[in-house]
């Protein structure tokens, strides 16, 4: 017998409700996350749920008969004709929200051609730990995007009034090990969407990558990682016009409700074009570390909330040093059994940059890495000419080494958050 889709849907929501909790007669049940249990109501019990005003009354009948179970609602006439439409809508929304939640997310990706396999994708379920929670970046910055995923889950009506597709597109971009691909992971999770990551190296030409999006599903996220590197390299068989329409093409409105993900490390490379408004409508800098996400990782990491050193950790910041906050996470984990020692051996990294900074610049071996400093004869990123800044930068290398470092004890004092950070976000 088939199942009735409206029964299963209407009784789901009558177990989210939180009334059910307080019923003499709920069971529980453990459900198909081991750690997860969930209260479902009994036969023949009543539950009681407002709407717009009204009281809706549901009992759960038993047909002995033919053993078929129902759901009886009941409400008051005047109530009827104004709630019983929007009710029933409301109960879909929230079923769908509720399947929404309980959804294993996956990650799919793209296999070989491989004739004899019946469709591309090979998935796993996705379990990557990270959250919005664990993602080191500027609160405001992150407030925003949250807000932004949240708008667009609700905005199915506005974007198809527009005549346009319910998608959208983000760019995140920054120096390696700044948190990009950790950043997608949350993404998916906080939405509980499904991640399809395309590597486009093993396509073979436009028509696949199209196929490719043919068999992919709604609430899902579109990842390619790297983009740059496609786009500049002319690395895969795939022509340039081949990823724009990709990116915003027809094909790319098959399945709506779901995210595109680039990601890339730098967008000087890259021509405006493929980075105009509506190719790609958000733009995320995850910037390197700086003393606040570097307090940040301290408190998450080693538990540090203050600690003598981290004076010195931020004198050598303000000097230009930089190191990435995979990098730095790295350090205090491999040393989480002494903060003292994870911190010596941050400001030992930060030292190190520094002077290796300062040894291309007085070489003149060319420009660092894409935060390096500017050119000679142009004034440095402080706006300090580039040969002070170096001599500064000396003084303050040679009075770190000769500055003993010797604490092992540290306050655990409250510190204000400065929300100051470089990072952005833009339409
Ligand atoms: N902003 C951040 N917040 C929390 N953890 C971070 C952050 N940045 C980096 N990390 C940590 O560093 C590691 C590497 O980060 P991730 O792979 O996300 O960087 P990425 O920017 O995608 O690097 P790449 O450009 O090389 O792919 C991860 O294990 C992550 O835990």
């Amino acid at each position: 017998m088939q199942e009735n889709q409206l029964y299963r849907k209407v009784y789901a929501y009558l177990n989210s409700l939180p009334s059910v909790e307080d019923s003499d007669f709920a069971n529980l049940l453990s459900s198909s996350k081991s750690t997860e249990i969930s209260l479902v109501l009994d036969e023949n019990q009543t539950i009681i749920d407002q709407f717009l005003g009204a009281r809706v009354h549901w009992k759960t009948e038993n047909c002995e008969r033919n053993g078929t179970k129902s759901l009886v609602m009941k409400i008051r006439k005047n109530d009827k004709r104004r709630i019983l439409v929007p009710y029933l809508q409301h109960i879909h929304q929230t079923f769908d929200e509720i399947e929404q939640k309980r959804k294993e997310v996956r990650l799919f990706v793209n296999a070989e051609n491989e004739p004899q396999r019946n469709g591309r994708w090979r998935s796993t379920p996705f379990t990557h730990p990270a959250t919005m929670e664990t993602i080191v970046m500027d609160a405001d910055l992150k407030t925003r995007i949250k807000s932004d995923l949240e708008n667009f889950l609700k905005s199915r009506q506005y974007y198809h009034r527009l005549g346009r597709v319910w998608k959208r597109s983000y760019l995140l971009y920054g120096s390696a090990g700044t948190g990009k691909s950790t950043f997608i992971a949350a993404m998916a999770k906080f939405l509980s969407y499904d991640i399809y990551e395309i590597n486009l190296h093993k396509l073979q030409n436009d028509a696949d990558l199209k196929y490719l999006l043919l068999q992919t599903t709604k609430k899902s996220i579109l990842v390619i990682e790297d983009l740059d590197r496609y786009l500049d390299e002319k690395s895969t068989a795939l022509s340039l016009s081949g990823i724009l329409n990709f990116m915003d093409g027809i094909f790319s409105c098959c399945g709506e409700e779901r995210l595109m993900v680039f990601t890339m490390n730098s967008k000087d490379t890259v021509g405006a074009c493929a980075l105009r408004p509506g190719r790609i409508d958000v733009h995320i800098n995850f910037p390197l570390c700086d003393f606040t996400a570097f307090k940040v990782l301290a408190n998450s990491h080693l538990g540090l909330k203050d600690h003598k050193l981290f004076q010195q950790v931020e004198d050598i910041f303000q000097t230009g040093a930089v190191l990435s906050p995979a990098e730095i996470c790295e350090i205090m984990i491999s040393n989480r059994g002494s903060p003292s020692r994870a911190l010596k051996t941050v400001i030992t990294a930060l030292q190190g940059n520094l002077a290796s900074r300062v040894g291309r610049r007085l070489s003149g071996s060319g420009p660092g890495p894409e935060d390096e400093l500017d050119g000679p004869g142009k004034e440095g990123q402080n706006g300090i000419h580039p040969m002070k800044e170096i001599k500064n930068l000396y003084g303050l290398l040679r009075a770190r080494s000769s500055r003993k470092a010797s604490i092992d004890k540290f306050d655990i004092d409250p510190i204000e958050r400065d929300n100051s950070g470089s990072t952005h976000t833009h339409e």
